[in-house]
């Protein structure tokens, strides 16, 4: 642990979006940070804030999305001297961005390879691009590497593929192009956007086996985007949970499963399908999410959680470490030393201890 090599860092990151209806302040205050070689997972409902997060990341925001204020600190090895460097991608040019960050040290892949791919282009064609645009490789190293790739990502008759267009493969064949092409510069940070959604359950679970089995080989860091649980259970090392636009508890894998603090947290493992018991009564979140154009007053989740105090009204709860952990971190008012002492439910409880017998 002691020599593990931060290389993303946010802070404060302040995110809102004008529109005809007002401006919607979406990411509210957001930290996090990503380690070499390690996953960390976003996870939250839909509206919470783990996109747009992540397309900052990436210097993609919509034209109408501002960075109020904040940092994105990002760390690499210059290729050629091995010199290192750290630089805000906030305080990045277009042109800074699209030749050192976009595709090539921070690479996606989207959760709908056919939105990802052009239907025009063959897929040799698609993965040997970014590395002649990027590397200015020629086009006989590209083909090489690109043939490397696809058989890295598990594509058989790699040759015969590469003059296929996206109509012509599966959608799990398709999500491994994709892939592919993220790897294509050899980024270091590679950011998954529900990468898995749109396939079905057992090519699901081979797409996560070769980004964990890849990202071993590479030393990559990756962070996956997604409201499935499931998932973040069987790839992640850490978890931040978003709620409004701010990251309400953050920890390893195991103590937000199996020590979870903030009753958000407790929601979304509770609305959780179980792997096994069809017959469990599917808990749902009660209420929505706040409406982001008007200023949230107090915490956000407090209309919606029923442990809330009167304190949540008024002011918005600092973020507190838990005992005895250096990384596990809530933001809820329940965890002040004179707050009432609240537990999980019973039922979730039982669940999560089930889950840590299984070893799940
Ligand atoms: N271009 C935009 N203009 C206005 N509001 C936007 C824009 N993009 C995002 N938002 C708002 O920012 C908030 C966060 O959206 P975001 O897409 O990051 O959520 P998410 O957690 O990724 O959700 P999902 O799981 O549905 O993808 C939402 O309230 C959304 O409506």
């Amino acid at each position: 642990m002691a020599d593990r090599e931060r290389i993303l860092k946010i802070r404060d990151l302040n995110i809102s979006f004008k529109t005809d209806n007002g401006n919607v302040k979406a990411i509210r205050g957001v930290n996090l940070d990503l380690y070499k070689g390690e996953t960390i997972a976003i996870v939250g409902e839909s509206g919470s804030g783990k996109s747009v997060t992540t397309k900052a990341i990436m210097g993609i925001l919509a034209s109408n999305g501002t960075i109020d204020s904040g940092t994105i600190d990002y760390v690499w090895y210059d290729e050629y001297t091995g010199e290192r460097q750290e630089r805000d991608i906030v305080q990045m040019s277009e042109r800074e961005l699209q030749k050192e960050i976009r595709g090539r040290k921070i690479a996606m892949v989207f959760q709908d390879p056919m939105t990802s791919l052009n239907p025009t282009m063959t897929i040799g064609r698609q993965v040997m691009e970014p590395m002649m645009y990027h590397y200015k490789k020629s086009k006989q190293e590209a083909y090489q590497k690109a043939l490397e790739l696809l058989e890295l990502v598990g594509i058989t008759d790699a040759e015969k593929r590469m003059k296929n267009y996206p109509h012509q493969l599966s959608g799990g064949m398709r999500q491994r192009i994709v892939i592919a092409i993220a790897l294509s510069c050899d980024p270091y940070v590679l950011i998954c956007d529900e990468p898995t959604t749109a396939l079905d359950v057992t090519i699901q679970a081979k797409i996560l086996e070769l980004i964990q089995e890849i990202q071993k080989k590479k030393n990559l860091s990756v962070i996956y985007i997604t409201h499935d649980l499931g998932v973040v259970a069987k790839v992640a090392d850490y978890v931040n949970v978003m709620y409004a636009g701010k990251i309400v508890e953050t920890g390893t894998i195991n103590e937000i499963f199996y020590d979870p603090r903030h009753p958000y947290t407790w929601g979304l493992l509770s609305a959780m399908p179980d792997l096994d018991t069809d017959d469990d009564e599917l808990y749902t979140i009660p209420g929505t999410p706040p409406n982001l154009i008007y200023e949230v007053k107090g915490d956000a989740f407090a209309p919606r959680n029923k442990y809330a105090l009167n304190i949540d009204l008024r002011l918005d709860p600092p973020t507190y470490y838990v005992p005895g952990s250096k990384t596990h971190k809530v933001s809820s008012w329940l965890m002040h030393e004179n707050a009432p002492k609240v537990e999980m439910p019973e039922a979730l409880r039982r669940r999560l201890d089930k889950m840590k017998k299984e070893g799940v």
